[in-house]
This record gives C-alpha cells, sequence and structure tokens, in this order.
C-alpha cells in the first residue's frame, strides 16, 4: 500500500509546533511606534532569547505577548498574535486567563511581603484551591521544580523578604509555576543577580524548558548563547535576525546583528 514516507525520528523531533504566532504586529505609545511588523514564531518548550540596545523594544515585545503592556492608557497595537492558534486580540478573548498561563517574571524579584508557602499559593487560592493538602503539594512540588525546595523546606512560613535575591527570584518562577503556565515571560530575570545566582537561575531555565516555553529578554550575549535555541534581534522596534541561536552567534546574516553580539555598538 501507498502512503507516506516515514519520519525519521529527527525530523520529528523537528516538528514542534509554535505556541505564539506573531504576524505584522505594530505597536505605538502614543504617536511614537516601538514595534514595527514583527513576525515571529515562538516554540513549543524551547527557550527564546530576546536581544537589542537599550530602548529596542525588547520588554515590550514580551509584555505583548501577555497584553500587559496594554496596561498603559497610550498603547495601541495593529497585528495578529496567534497563541494556539487564536488571535489574542480578538474581542471575547479570555485575558485573565491568558495571564495565568502564560506567566511572567521581572527583572527585579518581586515577591508578595507574605511567608514563603504563601507567595508561592497565592495564584492556587485564587483560583480557588482551598484544600490544605493539596496547596502543600502544590507548593512543595513549585518550589522543587523552580529549585528552591531544599533552601527553605524548613522555613516556609519565614518572609520572603528574607531570602536573598537569587532565593527571591527563584520564588518568583516558582510562584509562576504553581498556576501550571505553559509559557513563561522572563524579562532580564538575572540582571539583579550576582554570578552565582545568575549561574543557578541559569541551569533552571535549561531544566525547565523541558516541561515549559520560554521567552527571556537578555542584555548578556553569554547567556543567550549559553541557554536559548533561538535568538531574535532587535533595533528600534525592528526585528532585525531571527534563527537557531548557534546560526545567530556563529554566522549573523546581518551586518547590524553581526555588530551588536561582537560588541560594536549597543
Ligand atoms: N510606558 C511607556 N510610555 C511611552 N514610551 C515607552 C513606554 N515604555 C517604553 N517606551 C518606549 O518604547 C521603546 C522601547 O522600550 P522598551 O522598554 O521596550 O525597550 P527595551 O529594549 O526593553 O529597553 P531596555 O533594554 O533599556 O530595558 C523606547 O523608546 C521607550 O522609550
Amino acid at each position: 500500500m501507498g502512503g507516506l514516507p516515514l519520519k525519521t525520528i529527527n525530523e520529528l523531533k523537528d516538528e514542534k509546533k509554535a505556541i505564539f504566532s506573531i504576524k505584522n504586529l505594530n505597536l505605538w505609545y502614543g504617536n511614537d511606534q516601538a514595534l514595527k511588523n514583527i513576525n515571529i514564531d515562538i516554540m513549543e518548550k524551547e527557550v527564546t532569547a530576546i536581544i537589542g540596545p537599550s530602548g529596542c523594544g525588547k520588554s515590550t515585545f514580551i509584555k505583548t505577548l501577555n497584553r500587559m503592556v496594554e496596561m498603559i492608557p497610550i498603547v495601541k497595537t495593529s497585528g495578529e498574535i496567534l497563541y494556539h492558534g487564536k488571535n489574542i486580540f480578538d474581542k471575547g478573548f479570555g485575558v485573565e486567563e491568558l495571564r495565568t498561563t502564560v506567566g511572567m517574571v521581572f527583572q527585579k524579584p518581586n515577591p508578595f511581603p507574605k511567608s514563603i508557602y504563601e507567595n508561592v499559593v497565592y495564584g492556587p487560592k485564587i483560583h480557588g484551591i482551598k484544600d490544605k493538602r493539596k496547596l502543600m503539594e502544590i507548593a512543595e512540588e513549585s518550589l522543587k521544580s523552580a529549585a528552591l525546595w531544599d533552601e527553605v523546606k524548613d522555613r516556609l512560613n519565614d518572609n520572603a523578604y528574607g531570602l536573598s535575591g537569587g532565593q527571591q527570584q527563584r520564588l518568583c518562577i516558582a510562584r509562576c509555576l504553581a498556576i501550571q503556565p505553559d509559557v513563561l515571560l522572563m524579562d532580564e530575570p538575572t540582571s539583579a543577580l550576582d554570578p552565582i545566582a545568575t549561574h543557578r537561575v541559569e541551569g533552571l531555565i535549561e531544566e525547565l524548558k523541558n516541561h515549559y516555553t520560554i521567552v527571556i529578554v537578555t542584555h548578556s550575549m553569554h547567556q543567550a548563547a549559553r541557554i536559548s535555541d533561538n535568538t531574535a534581534f532587535f533595533l528600534s522596534g525592528d526585528l532585525i535576525e531571527f534563527g537557531k541561536t548557534q546560526a545567530i552567534f556563529s554566522k549573523p546574516r546581518d551586518k547590524r546583528t553581526e555588530d551588536y553580539i561582537t560588541g560594536r555598538f549597543g
């Protein structure tokens, strides 16, 4: 019987799907255009790094993915962002749900002024989980996934502000994981951390990508090269180049990308 040729394992591996498909995305703050006709696919269970000089639109771009940027009243957008095939800008699209499944970790760790435990179970409690045993299970699992459990298991009721910066950032990651997101947006998550804490969070990101899709804004070329699968280089609101990180860093197609990654500007 005839039929389609069997696919090799490598071909099957390459068949990851796009979680986000961004099509002709434009964004303005008042009259100033910050994103210009962006087209990019964010692939499932891969790390996509967003790089580029200060003010090029990196943060704006990732905050558009969970529609957080629209909290700023002067923001206008055009184009489409398909999330699992549905346009997030469509009327009736569930923004609250989007912000649950697309979690965000910020530059500076921002735990709540509550205990370590309460920080992690905050989201699940809001989503109606009341059972104490279930909440404890979620806390343990999330803290383990964020590689923090061993350091905090004996002091879950201590205030989160007593943790180091690196621990606070991993706690914020645990807080995101507790509501079972499928995407993690990270806006320079290690810029406020020392090299050892940075190393731990980078190791954690490599581990997390087995389960989650990650988009990370970074100013560190080394970090982008070390931890990402794909890299997007932005300049003045334009997406100059996007592709496999290895290719971008070894053979950039655009002279401007090359100048940026070799430190000639930015
Ligand atoms: N709330 C705002 N109101 C008006 N303009 C803004 C606002 N936020 C950002 N912008 C402008 O949009 C452009 C892109 O800013 P954005 O913060 O996205 O850049 P970035 O690449 O993340 O910069 P950085 O690396 O310095 O964090 C800049 O010109 C910035 O001044």
